[in-house]
């Protein structure tokens, strides 16, 4: 229970430490560069992570902070060679050069248009001894649980909800794949972008767990408290083990339900499957718990956006 308090207090208190000088150019030398339109690197670029080498935090300048978290601040930024936009999540090296390193580690592995495309890891050099910094594709509508705070609470569309449940459960099914588990599924961690994409993003404690039917011991605790299922919240009445597969669908189910109803809301487990089933448009299915996907393609064809006036 003590790490519960200590995550809730954390969450509460967003202004914890961050680093308040980093070095990169701010928006004042931003501005006076002579840049085409903004455009977002694509995400569909073909640099991974891998060829951190090629890019130095020199190499950009910073535009606006875009939000702060546990883990540290992440800003939008210019390249300053080609005027391309990123968002760079800096950390400070109290452990978060370690977590950086294991969330660009899973980000590495993973090519997907509903996951967040990390392009570069920029390491500590002399200059910036102490800080990390992932270079992130630009996903540039914001969290998902921004644009519900803009909407003061008023309740998403359900069209718009079943794009969202349709395009983060793709994302799922293709992390699920390669037994990577996010394990902090909420709707701060699902960004959107003025195109109608939806992605999943901050690996932070995301894991890829070894090819093993059936539950695996529960992961050390971490999450938020709130999109956890009940076995996963309590592990040790439920004898030490949960699925984090299925952990992840019942964090995209309390999202869902969240948006439907303007706040997080009590359920049952029967009711966020059967809840789940019906809202989503694609062939997904979740049964006992686990998302099962058919013919993913076809579907996605013929997704529309919903969400979009949202963003406005
Ligand atoms: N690629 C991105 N594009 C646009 N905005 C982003 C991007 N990545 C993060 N953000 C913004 O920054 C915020 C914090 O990012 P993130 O959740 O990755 O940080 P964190 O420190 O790991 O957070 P937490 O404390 O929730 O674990 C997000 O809620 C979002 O508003």
């Amino acid at each position: 229970m003590a790490l519960i308090r200590e995550k809730r207090f954390s969450q509460m208190n967003l202004s914890l430490h961050v680093p308040s000088r980093v070095p990169f150019q701010d928006a004042a030398a931003a501005a006076r560069r002579q840049c085409p339109p903004p455009v977002a690197a694509a995400s569909t670029s073909s640099t991974p992570a891998s060829r951190a080498s090629q890019f130095r935090l020199a190499d950009f300048e910073r535009v606006a902070v875009l939000g702060r978290g546990n883990g540290g601040t992440v800003y939008k930024v210019r390249h300053r060679e080609t005027c391309a936009l990123y968002a760079l999540k800096v950390q400070h090296s109290g452990g978060g050069g370690e977590l950086a390193g294991a969330e660009a580690d899973i980000l590495s592995r993973t090519a997907s248009p509903f996951v967040v495309r990390c392009h570069a890891v920029l390491p500590a050099s002399a200059s910036a001894s102490g800080y990390v910094a992932l270079l992130l594709e630009l996903v540039d509508g914001g969290s998902l649980d921004a644009v519900a705070r803009r909407r003061a609470g008023a309740a998403f569309p359900e069209a718009a909800v079943a794009e969202v449940a349709a395009q983060a459960l793709s994302g799922l099914a293709y992390l699920h794949a390669r037994r990577v588990a996010h394990l902090d599924v909420k709707p701060a961690n699902l960004l959107a972008s003025t195109d109608g994409e939806v992605k999943l993003a901050d690996f932070g404690i995301a894991r890829v767990l070894p090819p093993r039917a059936g539950d695996h011991r529960a992961p050390p605790y971490a999450g938020t408290a709130a999109y956890m299922s009940p076995e996963r919240f309590d592990p040790e009445a439920h004898g030490g083990r949960y699925d984090p597969f299925a952990a992840d669908v019942w964090g995209l189910g309390v999202t869902v339900l969240e948006l439907l109803a303007g706040r997080i809301t009590a359920f049952k487990k029967s009711k966020m499957q059967n809840l789940l089933n019906c809202v989503i448009t694609t062939k997904f299915n979740i049964t006992n718990g686990m998302l099962q996907t058919t013919d993913l393609s076809a579907k996605q064809q013929g997704q529309e956006r919903h969400f979009n006036n949202l963003l406005d």
